[in-house]
Protein backbone atom coordinates (compact mmCIF):
# COMPACT_ATOMS: atom_id res chain seq x y z
CA UNK A 1 0.00 0.00 0.00
CA UNK A 2 0.87 3.36 -0.84
CA UNK A 3 1.23 5.61 2.25
CA UNK A 4 2.12 8.75 1.50
CA UNK A 5 1.62 10.20 -2.36
CA UNK A 6 3.34 13.27 -3.91
CA UNK A 7 2.19 14.14 -6.99
CA UNK A 8 3.28 17.44 -9.45
CA UNK A 9 4.34 19.25 -6.11
CA UNK A 10 5.65 22.47 -6.19
CA UNK A 11 6.50 25.09 -4.31
CA UNK A 12 7.86 28.72 -3.64
CA UNK A 13 7.91 30.46 -0.51
CA UNK A 14 4.75 32.82 0.28
CA UNK A 15 5.83 36.56 -0.94
CA UNK A 16 8.56 34.88 -3.50
CA UNK A 17 8.27 33.74 -7.15
CA UNK A 18 11.58 31.51 -7.18
CA UNK A 19 10.31 27.64 -7.27
CA UNK A 20 12.06 25.60 -4.45
CA UNK A 21 10.79 22.18 -5.28
CA UNK A 22 9.24 21.49 -8.68
CA UNK A 23 7.88 18.54 -10.33
CA UNK A 24 8.44 16.27 -7.24
CA UNK A 25 6.70 12.52 -7.65
CA UNK A 26 7.12 9.93 -4.83
CA UNK A 27 5.41 6.96 -4.11
CA UNK A 28 6.07 5.33 -0.37
CA UNK A 29 5.30 2.74 1.44
CA UNK A 30 4.44 2.56 5.10
CA UNK A 31 7.56 1.49 6.57
CA UNK A 32 9.71 2.78 3.97
CA UNK A 33 13.39 4.24 5.68
CA UNK A 34 13.23 6.95 3.27
CA UNK A 35 16.70 9.39 2.92
CA UNK A 36 17.02 12.10 1.30
CA UNK A 37 20.59 13.56 0.12
CA UNK A 38 21.01 16.40 -2.32
CA UNK A 39 23.63 19.59 -1.99
CA UNK A 40 22.50 22.49 0.55
CA UNK A 41 20.27 24.70 -0.05
CA UNK A 42 18.46 22.40 -2.70
CA UNK A 43 14.71 22.04 -0.51
CA UNK A 44 15.53 18.79 1.62
CA UNK A 45 14.35 20.73 4.89
CA UNK A 46 11.58 22.54 2.84
CA UNK A 47 10.27 19.10 1.32
CA UNK A 48 9.88 17.68 4.87
CA UNK A 49 7.90 21.12 6.37
CA UNK A 50 5.54 20.39 3.78
CA UNK A 51 5.29 16.63 4.66
CA UNK A 52 5.15 17.92 8.38
CA UNK A 53 1.89 20.28 6.79
CA UNK A 54 3.79 23.52 7.90
CA UNK A 55 3.73 24.99 4.70
CA UNK A 56 1.21 24.26 1.89
CA UNK A 57 2.19 22.77 -2.39
CA UNK A 58 2.03 25.59 -4.50
CA UNK A 59 0.76 23.56 -7.14
CA UNK A 60 0.29 19.28 -6.73
CA UNK A 61 -0.27 17.66 -3.74
CA UNK A 62 0.90 15.39 -0.97
CA UNK A 63 -1.60 12.94 -0.14
CA UNK A 64 -1.27 10.17 3.43
CA UNK A 65 -3.61 7.11 3.08
CA UNK A 66 -5.21 9.08 0.40
CA UNK A 67 -6.09 12.76 2.48
CA UNK A 68 -4.57 15.82 1.73
CA UNK A 69 -2.07 17.15 4.16
CA UNK A 70 -2.89 20.52 5.06
CA UNK A 71 -1.23 21.23 8.36
CA UNK A 72 0.31 20.09 11.19
CA UNK A 73 -0.38 16.31 12.62
CA UNK A 74 0.84 14.46 15.52
CA UNK A 75 0.73 11.41 13.70
CA UNK A 76 3.77 13.04 11.90
CA UNK A 77 6.40 14.09 14.39
CA UNK A 78 9.53 15.94 13.82
CA UNK A 79 12.91 15.68 14.98
CA UNK A 80 15.35 18.68 14.15
CA UNK A 81 19.55 18.73 13.99
CA UNK A 82 19.19 20.91 17.57
CA UNK A 83 17.50 18.66 19.44
CA UNK A 84 14.42 20.69 19.50
CA UNK A 85 13.80 20.41 23.42
CA UNK A 86 12.81 23.25 25.53
CA UNK A 87 15.48 24.35 27.76
CA UNK A 88 13.30 25.10 30.50
CA UNK A 89 11.90 21.76 31.14
CA UNK A 90 13.29 18.63 32.52
CA UNK A 91 13.70 15.80 29.42
CA UNK A 92 11.06 14.32 31.43
CA UNK A 93 8.66 16.98 31.32
CA UNK A 94 9.69 17.70 27.58
CA UNK A 95 8.48 14.31 26.75
CA UNK A 96 5.39 14.49 29.09
CA UNK A 97 3.95 17.85 27.03
CA UNK A 98 4.41 15.82 24.26
CA UNK A 99 2.48 12.73 26.07
CA UNK A 100 -0.26 15.18 26.92
CA UNK A 101 -0.98 16.25 23.60
CA UNK A 102 -1.50 13.19 21.95
CA UNK A 103 -3.07 11.27 25.11
CA UNK A 104 -5.01 14.62 27.23
CA UNK A 105 -7.30 11.91 29.23
CA UNK A 106 -4.78 9.29 30.45
CA UNK A 107 -3.55 10.00 34.03
CA UNK A 108 -0.24 11.35 34.25
CA UNK A 109 1.06 8.40 36.54
CA UNK A 110 0.50 6.47 33.32
CA UNK A 111 2.06 9.08 30.85
CA UNK A 112 5.16 9.16 33.29
CA UNK A 113 5.29 5.63 33.05
CA UNK A 114 5.92 5.79 28.77
CA UNK A 115 8.31 8.62 28.79
CA UNK A 116 10.40 7.07 31.26
CA UNK A 117 9.71 3.50 29.08
CA UNK A 118 10.77 5.29 25.73
CA UNK A 119 14.18 7.09 28.03
CA UNK A 120 15.08 3.25 28.42
CA UNK A 121 14.16 2.23 24.75
CA UNK A 122 16.65 5.18 23.80
CA UNK A 123 19.57 3.56 25.80
CA UNK A 124 19.44 6.11 28.47
CA UNK A 125 19.07 5.61 32.83
CA UNK A 126 15.30 6.75 34.34
CA UNK A 127 18.27 9.77 36.38
CA UNK A 128 18.01 11.42 32.91
CA UNK A 129 13.96 12.40 33.74
CA UNK A 130 14.60 14.80 35.97
CA UNK A 131 17.49 16.29 34.12
CA UNK A 132 17.83 19.96 31.76
CA UNK A 133 18.41 19.58 28.42
CA UNK A 134 22.17 21.89 29.53
CA UNK A 135 22.95 19.13 32.22
CA UNK A 136 22.81 16.16 29.23
CA UNK A 137 25.09 15.89 26.24
CA UNK A 138 24.82 16.87 22.48
CA UNK A 139 23.91 12.53 22.04
CA UNK A 140 21.87 12.55 25.13
CA UNK A 141 19.63 15.41 23.91
CA UNK A 142 18.98 13.89 20.72
CA UNK A 143 18.04 10.78 22.15
CA UNK A 144 15.42 12.49 24.16
CA UNK A 145 14.44 14.34 21.32
CA UNK A 146 14.08 10.80 19.65
CA UNK A 147 12.52 9.12 22.74
CA UNK A 148 9.93 12.10 22.26
CA UNK A 149 9.04 11.61 18.74
CA UNK A 150 8.42 7.90 19.24
CA UNK A 151 6.67 8.39 22.56
CA UNK A 152 3.24 9.45 20.64
CA UNK A 153 3.50 6.74 18.72
CA UNK A 154 3.17 8.66 15.25
CA UNK A 155 2.96 6.86 12.04
CA UNK A 156 5.57 8.95 10.25
CA UNK A 157 8.59 10.46 11.49
CA UNK A 158 10.48 13.15 9.70
CA UNK A 159 14.06 13.49 10.55
CA UNK A 160 16.32 16.99 9.30
CA UNK A 161 19.97 15.88 9.83
CA UNK A 162 19.03 14.60 13.32
CA UNK A 163 22.74 13.61 13.82
CA UNK A 164 24.24 16.07 12.31
CA UNK A 165 25.98 17.98 15.05
CA UNK A 166 27.55 14.72 16.67
CA UNK A 167 30.65 13.50 17.07
CA UNK A 168 31.16 10.12 14.71
CA UNK A 169 31.19 7.55 17.57
CA UNK A 170 28.03 9.08 18.99
CA UNK A 171 26.31 9.41 15.58
CA UNK A 172 27.13 5.37 14.70
CA UNK A 173 25.75 4.96 17.91
CA UNK A 174 22.08 6.58 17.55
CA UNK A 175 22.21 5.34 13.86
CA UNK A 176 22.30 1.71 15.26
CA UNK A 177 19.90 3.05 18.08
CA UNK A 178 17.03 4.09 15.44
CA UNK A 179 17.57 1.54 13.55
CA UNK A 180 16.85 -0.81 16.24
CA UNK A 181 13.77 1.05 17.58
CA UNK A 182 12.51 1.43 13.74
CA UNK A 183 12.98 -2.16 12.89
CA UNK A 184 11.68 -3.83 16.04
CA UNK A 185 8.08 -2.33 15.91
CA UNK A 186 5.53 -4.42 15.26
CA UNK A 187 4.73 -2.40 11.91
CA UNK A 188 7.84 -0.29 11.13
CA UNK A 189 7.09 3.20 11.26
CA UNK A 190 7.54 5.22 7.76
CA UNK A 191 10.54 7.64 8.23
CA UNK A 192 11.80 10.23 6.09
CA UNK A 193 15.64 11.77 7.10
CA UNK A 194 17.55 14.26 5.91
CA UNK A 195 21.22 13.55 5.57
CA UNK A 196 24.33 15.19 4.11
CA UNK A 197 25.86 11.91 4.68
CA UNK A 198 25.77 9.26 1.62
CA UNK A 199 27.40 6.41 4.20
CA UNK A 200 24.77 7.43 6.96
CA UNK A 201 21.94 6.88 3.60
CA UNK A 202 23.67 3.92 2.37
CA UNK A 203 23.32 1.97 6.23
CA UNK A 204 19.78 3.20 6.82
CA UNK A 205 17.83 3.78 4.09
CA UNK A 206 15.28 1.60 2.22
CA UNK A 207 14.51 4.37 -0.40
CA UNK A 208 16.88 7.02 -1.47
CA UNK A 209 16.48 10.12 -3.22
CA UNK A 210 18.85 12.36 -4.31
CA UNK A 211 17.17 16.06 -4.82
CA UNK A 212 18.78 18.78 -7.21
CA UNK A 213 18.80 21.91 -7.31
CA UNK A 214 16.97 25.37 -8.72
CA UNK A 215 14.59 24.74 -8.28
CA UNK A 216 15.00 21.03 -6.74
CA UNK A 217 13.84 17.99 -7.90
CA UNK A 218 14.70 14.04 -7.78
CA UNK A 219 17.68 13.09 -9.97
CA UNK A 220 18.25 10.04 -9.03
CA UNK A 221 16.12 7.34 -6.62
CA UNK A 222 16.81 3.56 -5.50
CA UNK A 223 14.72 1.14 -3.83
CA UNK A 224 16.94 -1.36 -1.39
CA UNK A 225 16.20 -4.75 -2.07
CA UNK A 226 15.70 -6.46 1.51
CA UNK A 227 18.52 -8.70 0.86
CA UNK A 228 21.12 -6.37 -0.03
CA UNK A 229 20.76 -3.85 3.26
CA UNK A 230 23.82 -3.63 4.58
CA UNK A 231 24.65 -3.77 8.04
CA UNK A 232 27.64 -1.81 9.40
CA UNK A 233 29.82 -4.87 9.24
CA UNK A 234 29.59 -5.24 4.94
CA UNK A 235 28.79 -1.18 4.47
CA UNK A 236 32.08 -1.27 2.64
CA UNK A 237 32.26 -5.12 1.61
CA UNK A 238 28.97 -5.41 -0.30
CA UNK A 239 29.22 -5.19 -3.58
CA UNK A 240 25.44 -3.62 -4.20
CA UNK A 241 26.01 -1.15 -1.46
CA UNK A 242 29.41 0.03 -3.16
CA UNK A 243 27.47 0.01 -6.53
CA UNK A 244 24.68 2.72 -5.34
CA UNK A 245 27.32 4.31 -3.40
CA UNK A 246 28.82 5.63 -7.08
CA UNK A 247 25.71 5.95 -8.26
CA UNK A 248 24.70 8.61 -5.53
CA UNK A 249 28.25 10.32 -5.54
CA UNK A 250 28.15 10.63 -9.45
CA UNK A 251 24.94 12.04 -9.24
CA UNK A 252 25.23 14.22 -6.56
CA UNK A 253 29.04 15.93 -8.09
CA UNK A 254 27.21 15.77 -11.30
CA UNK A 255 24.59 18.46 -9.69
CA UNK A 256 27.33 20.41 -8.05
CA UNK A 257 29.46 21.17 -11.39
CA UNK A 258 26.18 21.33 -13.09
CA UNK A 259 25.70 24.29 -10.79
CA UNK A 260 29.36 25.80 -10.84
CA UNK A 261 30.05 25.82 -14.93
N1 LIG B 1 11.27 30.90 5.01
C1 LIG B 1 11.89 30.98 3.83
N2 LIG B 1 11.57 31.97 2.97
C2 LIG B 1 12.16 32.05 1.74
N3 LIG B 1 13.11 31.19 1.29
C3 LIG B 1 13.48 30.20 2.13
C4 LIG B 1 12.88 30.03 3.43
N4 LIG B 1 13.45 28.94 4.01
C5 LIG B 1 14.33 28.44 3.12
N5 LIG B 1 14.35 29.19 2.00
C6 LIG B 1 15.18 28.96 0.80
O1 LIG B 1 14.77 27.70 0.24
C7 LIG B 1 15.90 27.05 -0.34
C8 LIG B 1 15.94 25.62 0.18
O2 LIG B 1 16.24 25.66 1.57
P1 LIG B 1 16.23 24.33 2.44
O3 LIG B 1 16.60 24.72 3.82
O4 LIG B 1 14.95 23.63 2.22
O5 LIG B 1 17.41 23.50 1.75
P2 LIG B 1 18.21 22.23 2.29
O6 LIG B 1 18.42 21.35 1.12
O7 LIG B 1 17.50 21.64 3.45
O8 LIG B 1 19.57 22.90 2.76
P3 LIG B 1 20.64 22.38 3.85
O9 LIG B 1 21.09 21.04 3.34
O10 LIG B 1 21.72 23.42 3.79
O11 LIG B 1 19.93 22.30 5.17
C9 LIG B 1 17.13 27.87 0.02
O12 LIG B 1 17.48 28.64 -1.11
C10 LIG B 1 16.65 28.76 1.15
O13 LIG B 1 17.32 30.00 1.12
Amino acid sequence: MNDIVVEDLSFAYEGTDRLILNGINMKINRGDFVCLLGQSGCGKSTFLRLLAGLEKATTGSIKMDGQEITGADLDRSVVFQDYGLFPWMTAGDNILLALRQRYPKRKKSELQKIALDVLQDVGLKPDVYKKYPKELSGGMQQRCAIARSFSIDPSVMLMDEPFGALDAVTRAKLQDMLLNLWSHEDQHKTVFFVTHDVEEALLLATRIFVFGQSPSKIIFEHSVKPEERPTRANLYTSEPVAKLREALIANINQDVMSHIE
